[in-house]
């Protein structure tokens, strides 16, 4: 686990919004309040890649939420083209072949974190998915696997943080989206925990979308979660 000091970097806000003008207002709402901002592939789509690259050159951090897999080679150039953009996390889902190709393709400076079974996912949905293991083992094999093939990072539900720490040791990162505010409706994520829960059991940082970009003052919201996070 990597503890930065400001503990506004544990703050992840996802852009997911249709266009980069919206992106670039709630920014603005934003303020000072947040230092790290996901990019996936809505707004990424839809001129979210140059964005990343002008954030990171005002020197806000940015997590490029990707997911990619695909066969080696093309993880792995497409890993490559992703590191010159100048940001901090870059996703792929978390199967070995996928992982080793991420690995050789990612550079000196962009960090990669695998997603293990998405927040979404019950134990009914990874069934319905043809898997035999419940989400817990799956998860738990998953950040085995990763750790061995040398992932920077792991995306996991706040509700596997500590069994993911146990496995993959203090030294990569652990990211959680499917995080609610106390009272903040759950959506479509099933995995959930409120901000001060999931920094209790050890997590570096924490992805928050629809409680912050679906609210009147996100601002407020962002600074209230970032007080759960201190
Ligand atoms: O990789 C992710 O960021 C991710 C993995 C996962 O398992 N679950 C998950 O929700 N996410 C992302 O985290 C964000 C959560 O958004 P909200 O549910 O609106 O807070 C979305 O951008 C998702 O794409």
């Amino acid at each position: 686990m990597t503890e930065s000091a400001d503990p506004r970097d544990r703050l992840i806000v996802a852009l997911d919004l249709p266009g980069v003008p919206e992106a670039e207002a709630l920014i603005d709402r934003i303020g000072d309040a947040a230092t790290f901002y996901k990019i996936g592939y809505r707004l990424g789509y839809a001129g979210g890649l140059a964005l990343a690259e002008r954030l990171a050159a005002r020197g806000l951090k940015v997590f490029l939420d990707l997911k990619l897999h695909d066969i080696g080679n093309t993880v792995e150039e497409g890993v490559r083209s992703a590191s010159g953009l100048g940001a901090t996390f870059l996703t792929v889902h978390a199967y070995p072949q996928t992982m080793r190709a991420a690995v050789r393709g990612r550079g000196a400076s962009l960090k990669i974190l695998a997603v293990t079974v998405l927040t979404s996912y019950d134990d009914a949905d990874a069934a319905e998915a043809g898997y035999a293991l419940p989400v817990a083992e799956l998860v738990a094999k998953r950040a085995a696997q990763a750790a061995e093939i040398g992932i920077d990072g792991l995306v996991c539900s706040a509700a596997e943080a500590a069994s993911v720490r146990r496995i993959v040791g203090p030294d990569r990162l652990i990211v959680t989206p499917g995080i609610r505010p106390a009272g903040a409706e759950a959506g479509d994520q099933k995995r959930v925990m409120t901000p001060g829960d999931a920094r209790r059991v050890g997590i570096d940082h924490v992805v928050v979308g629809r409680p912050i970009t679906g609210a009147a003052d996100p601002r407020a919201v962002a600074q209230a979660i970032v007080a759960e996070l201190a």
